[in-house]
């Protein structure tokens, strides 16, 4: 059986990940993702390769994590290693979960402001604007209790927390939603004299955070990023 499949109602189905491995906290997504899957009903098994190169940028995977980092270097290393076309393909793909993290939430958007001085590219798939250190610079970075309203990422089975502990890293925010597809999944007002920010959303089979959860033991956004690939697969 070739590894990543599954049918319906099946147990134990197989999913093979991708994590980009260029910058950031990749090794911590991987151990969260492991931890994450032990905690879902189907109990999924899952094969999580590390991609560095546009091989490794395969139809077979069926879920992608792009982990923070900086998206300035990071958009320099995918343009000089020809990744950024395979990368868009494979997102643009049926049934490829997308999940991008503070740097990769850029990488992801079709619009952002304060880029590097000479412009950065991106992968330009979610329809958002996306600021660039929106909160500040690494001195500038926090923790904050975000109030979580989605049933799917309410359902922690142990606590039913109704906040998810952020953390923000040089983090982005988003300014504007461009298309209604776009769903907001968490946003952060940091005090009363300015309007609430975009911090998490999801636009089809893509997710965004602008915080970190692999820096953290909740691990409610890797279980509801491998339901959104069981939900593709089906199963
Ligand atoms: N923690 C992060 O990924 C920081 C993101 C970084 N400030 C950037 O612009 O890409």
């Amino acid at each position: 059986m070739l590894a990543g499949s599954g049918s319906l109602g099946d147990s134990n189905p197989s999913i093979t990940l991708g994590v980009m491995a260029v910058q950031g906290a990749f090794l911590e997504h991987q151990v969260s993702l492991q931890k994450a899957a032990e905690q879902l009903s189907q109990r999924p098994s899952l094969t999580v390769r590390e991609v560095r190169h546009a091989d490794d940028v395969t139809s077979d995977l069926q879920g992608l994590i792009i982990p923070g980092g900086e998206s300035t270097t990071m958009s320099l290393f995918l343009r000089c290693n020809n990744m950024e076309e395979p990368l868009r393909d494979w997102i643009g793909q049926e049934n490829h979960v997308t999940w991008g993290t503070c740097a990769g939430m850029i990488l992801l958007s079709k619009q952002m402001e304060h880029q590097k001085e000479g412009g950065q590219s991106s992968l330009g798939m979610t329809d958002t604007l996306v600021s660039r250190n929106y909160f500040g610079r690494q001195v500038d970075s926090f923790e904050a209790d975000l109030p979580i309203t989605h049933p799917r990422l309410l359902n922690d089975p142990s606590t039913k927390k109704e906040y998810f502990r952020g953390v923000f890293i040089r983090a982005p925010a988003v300014l504007e939603v461009t298309d209604p597809a776009v769903e907001v999944l968490a946003s952060l007002r940091l005090s009363e004299k300015v309007a609430p920010v975009v911090v998490a959303f999801r636009q089809g089979r893509i997710l965004s955070t602008a915080f970190h959860p692999e820096l953290t033991e909740d691990l409610r956004w890797h279980r509801y990023f491998l339901e959104m690939v069981l939900g593709e697969m089906k199963v």
